[in-house]
């Protein structure tokens, strides 16, 4: 998996070579670029913003570097197995689902935007060519696509065969097919007691069926109390 990020910080993406996703560079398993927008501008101060038509406060970045860079990085031929993600306020909201999904693309491309936005043209020269996402983080505002573009990539590239050491905990987690996209059950190790905190017993019994059925409990209690929008049977 390639993943190329376009950005006016591109350092944003130096994180990526620490830890799991590090390890996943290290074995060739993922291939990360970051590039400066600014790399395809041709003016004396790298301009990649202008007013917004029609008025209104702040700027909006301008199409020609975006394309520029869509020529550099992609061509001009259509592929729709080449994903551009861009991570908007104004996205469906990004889930485990697409996370899923987009884990299996040889080729995804991030578009972090800043500003008031990137020029709308951009998503859809974009949207002619690749596959386009435009995918938001959650129900608030950031300052650009960067933070986004970077939880997404985890969320990603941690469901990629050989990223994770052990994939049966991806099992296990929160909205994994495996919970029945419930929220996941509390857990514990040792001591069994601690500042006056016991471990739940059931979990000390050896009793696998008990535990099992423990577990699903707490999930389901969990999900109903913080999140009934993922109970489908109620
Ligand atoms: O909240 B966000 O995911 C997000 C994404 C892109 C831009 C561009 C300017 N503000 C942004 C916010």
């Amino acid at each position: 998996m390639r993943l190329d990020y376009l950005t006016i910080f591109p350092e944003f993406f130096d994180v990526l070579g620490i830890s799991l996703l590090g390890k996943a560079v290290d074995n060739g398993i993922v291939d990360i670029h970051a590039h400066d927008l600014r790399t395809w501008t041709h003016d004396r101060h790298r301009t990649v913003d202008d007013t917004p038509c029609g008025g209104g406060a702040g700027m909006v970045m301008k199409p020609d570097p975006w394309g520029e860079a869509f020529d550099d990085l992609l061509g001009a031929d259509p592929d729709p197995s080449v994903h551009v993600v861009i991570p908007t306020p104004s996205g469906t909201p990004f889930r485990q689902d697409d996370a899923a999904q987009l884990s299996h693309a040889d080729r995804i491309v991030f578009c972090c935007g800043r500003y008031e936005g990137i020029d709308h043209r951009v998503i859809d020269y974009a949207s002619e060519h690749w596959s386009v996402h435009e995918l938001s983080l959650g129900d608030y505002v950031l300052n650009g696509g960067e933070v986004a573009a970077l939880a997404m990539t985890e969320a990603i590239v941690r469901l990629v065969p050989g990223v994770l050491g052990n994939p049966e905990s991806l099992s296990e987690e929160s909205y994994s097919q495996d919970q029945e996209g419930l929220l996941e059950y509390p857990v514990y190790t040792r001591p069994a007691s601690w500042r006056g905190w016991d471990v739940p017993e059931v979990l000390m019994s050896g009793h696998h069926g008990h535990i099992a059925q423990w577990r699903r409990e707490q999930s389901r209690e969990l999900t109903r109390r913080r999140r009934p929008d993922l109970l489908t049977d109620e």
